[in-house]
């Protein structure tokens, strides 16, 4: 069988905004039962992959505050190796853009475009729902990134539908503090029973985050940034934070709200991404 070329540069890790995340229950094993919508922006991560004759797998330049064997796209290529039995090898550049533990899910979609490359580049054929399956193993959001498009999301991120949303452009700010997922799950005052609701009503529903009355309380500055940004627009938390965002009707108004961003704060403008740029690379 012949490889492709040994290549595949400027590869986007796209982030993903939690429109809405209600908490419905609890496993077995004290993870929450969620359901979700899911949504792909055009911005993000940018990765770089060659492949390895010698089966080793490196990751090129750093990526602050975490050590390769723990950075998500070493694990990502190291468990595809090691499950399909591939004896190639690859390095990985990660040019790093979003914030980490930001709830934009940039480590998640950094494994899931290591996952998505490199089963290209080594010609290992796993098609979308393998790939979704080895994804789960390393976080509960890889599968939604390979899935690779808008999505109502159940379970713990592993039970995905299709969404079809208009375009729509987002301010993302983030208040530079940092919301540890394990502290907000395992508060007492979480909500934890809220009634679940269909994919058919979801344009009709009222949702909210349930993480966000929990990160707020503990983290100030989390509410402080919602606050601000809804002066703008609706405001709410994505993921468990500690990032907020709101829609926005136009371009010109995204750029007008990131221009005036307390200096304190970060903050982008992001257009949604009807497909993940790599979609096309899965069978
Ligand atoms: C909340 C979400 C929504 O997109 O995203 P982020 O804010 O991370 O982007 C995810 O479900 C984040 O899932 P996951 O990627 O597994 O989170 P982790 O950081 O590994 O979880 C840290 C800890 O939070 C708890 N946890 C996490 C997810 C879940 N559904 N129930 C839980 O109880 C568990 O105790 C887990 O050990
Ligand atoms: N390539 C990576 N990029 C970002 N975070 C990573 C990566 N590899 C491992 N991590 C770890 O995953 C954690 C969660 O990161 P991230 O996915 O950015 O946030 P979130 O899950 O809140 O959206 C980070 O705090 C970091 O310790």
């Amino acid at each position: 069988m012949s490889l492709p070329p040994d290549t595949l540069n400027a590869c986007l890790a796209p982030a993903k905004l939690n429109l809405f995340l209600h908490v419905v229950g609890r496993r077995a094993d004290g993870y929450h039962l969620l359901q979700s919508a899911f949504r792909l922006l055009d911005w993000g991560d940018r990765l770089n992959f060659r492949r390895r004759a010698d089966g080793l797998i490196r990751r090129l330049g750093s990526v602050p505050s975490v050590a390769e064997a723990d950075d998500l796209v070493v694990r990502a290529a190291r468990l595809l190796q090691g499950r399909s039995g591939c004896t190639l090898g690859a390095d990985i550049e990660v040019d790093k853009q979003l914030p980490m533990g930001g709830g934009l899910g940039g480590g998640s979609s950094d494994a899931a475009t290591t996952l998505i490359a490199l089963n290209h580049l080594w010609g290992t054929g796993l098609d979308r729902e393998a790939l979704q399956a080895l994804g789960l193993e390393l976080g509960a959001d890889v599968p939604f990134f390979i899935y690779g498009r808008d999505a109502f999301v159940e379970g713990v991120g592993e039970r995905l539908q299709a969404l079809e949303l208009p375009g729509a452009w987002y301010v993302i700010v983030s208040p530079g503090v940092v919301v540890p997922t394990a502290e907000i799950f395992s508060a007492g005052e979480l909500t934890r029973n809220t009634e679940p609701i269909k994919i058919a009503d979801f344009a009709a529903s009222t949702t909210r985050n349930d993480l966000q009355p929990v990160a707020c309380n503990r983290y100030p500055e989390v509410a402080a940034a919602i606050d601000w940004l809804a002066r703008f627009a609706p405001a709410r938390m994505t993921g468990s934070g500690a990032c907020v965002f709101a829609q926005v009707a136009a371009e010109a108004d995204a750029q007008r709200i990131v221009e005036s961003c307390p200096a304190r704060w970060k903050a982008w403008k992001a257009r949604s991404l009807p497909r993940h740029p790599l979609f096309d690379l899965v069978g």
